[in-house]
């Protein structure tokens, strides 16, 4: 069984967008929550030029499935989880400026540094997970830092799945078969979609849960404009 956690990261940019709180972001985490996603993900970035730092405090009340917040553990970021203390952490190793995460984390150059911020979530109870590449020792790596699960970013994999490359699956399993016989868990994410799910998960082997954002926001959009501009018209006859 997979869990599907959304990310409404997406949410948020369109609220942004205009001010004000269209859509409102706390309703939308209720309602997929109760459409049956069973977990809601954000990704709170040092410009909060989405999710901001308060609608990640503001989550936790009407959160009843999984929390999970991922992000690079710079001071504020490590304050932020250990305050609102979600289900999950993931870390990220996000530059400042990234436009959206674009690799996993080094987890032998990085390794003290994890041990040591991992530690301090698991003394909090909050299960921890590393953003990581779909690369062997990066996977042994992340077993020493003493996290709890990986996370596959999974941006490779979609865009060759795209170009019909079925074959880029390949270092994702043997990454899982991995993590499985070091007894880490295995989630996803990135640009995942309703076109490479299915494939993705028949072929990972324990895949726990994936997050998924931009295409399920956007296919939502998709997928129900012509409902709305239906209703639309109907009122304007
Ligand atoms: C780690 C990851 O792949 C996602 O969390 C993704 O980075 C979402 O962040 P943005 O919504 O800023 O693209
Ligand atoms: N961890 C991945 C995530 O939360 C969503 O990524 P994306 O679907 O927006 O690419």
């Amino acid at each position: 069984m997979t869990k599907l956690s959304v990310n409404i990261n997406k949410i948020a940019t369109l609220r942004n967008s205009r001010g004000g709180n269209v859509p409102n972001l706390l309703k939308v985490a209720q309602d997929v929550q109760r459409f049956g996603a069973e977990g809601i993900t954000v990704h709170p970035r040092p410009d909060e030029r989405h999710i901001r730092y308060q609608d990640t405090r503001d989550l936790v009340s009407v959160v009843t499935t999984e929390y999970n917040i991922e992000g690079n553990p710079i001071p504020k970021f490590i304050d932020l989880v250990l305050e609102t203390k979600p289900t999950q952490v993931t870390l990220v190793p996000d530059s400042i400026d990234a436009i959206t995460s674009n690799a996993g984390w080094d987890t032998i150059k990085h390794k003290d540094f994890l041990i040591e911020v991992i530690s301090e979530f698991k003394r909090n109870g909050i299960r921890t997970s590393i953003f990581t590449n779909p690369d062997l020792k990066i996977i042994e790596g992340a077993k020493l830092t003493g996290a709890d699960r990986i996370e596959l970013y999974t941006e490779e994999f979609a865009e060759q799945y795209a170009k019909g490359n079925k074959l880029a699956i390949e270092p994702y399993v043997k990454c899982a078969e991995l993590a499985n016989e070091l007894g880490l868990g295995v989630n996803a994410g990135h640009d995942l979609s309703l076109e490479n799910i299915k494939f993705f998960k028949e072929n990972i082997p324990g895949l726990l849960e994936v997050s998924i954002g931009h295409a399920l926001i956007s296919e939502s959009i998709y997928l129900g404009i012509e409902n709305v501009v239906s209703m639309y018209l109907n009122k304007l006859k």
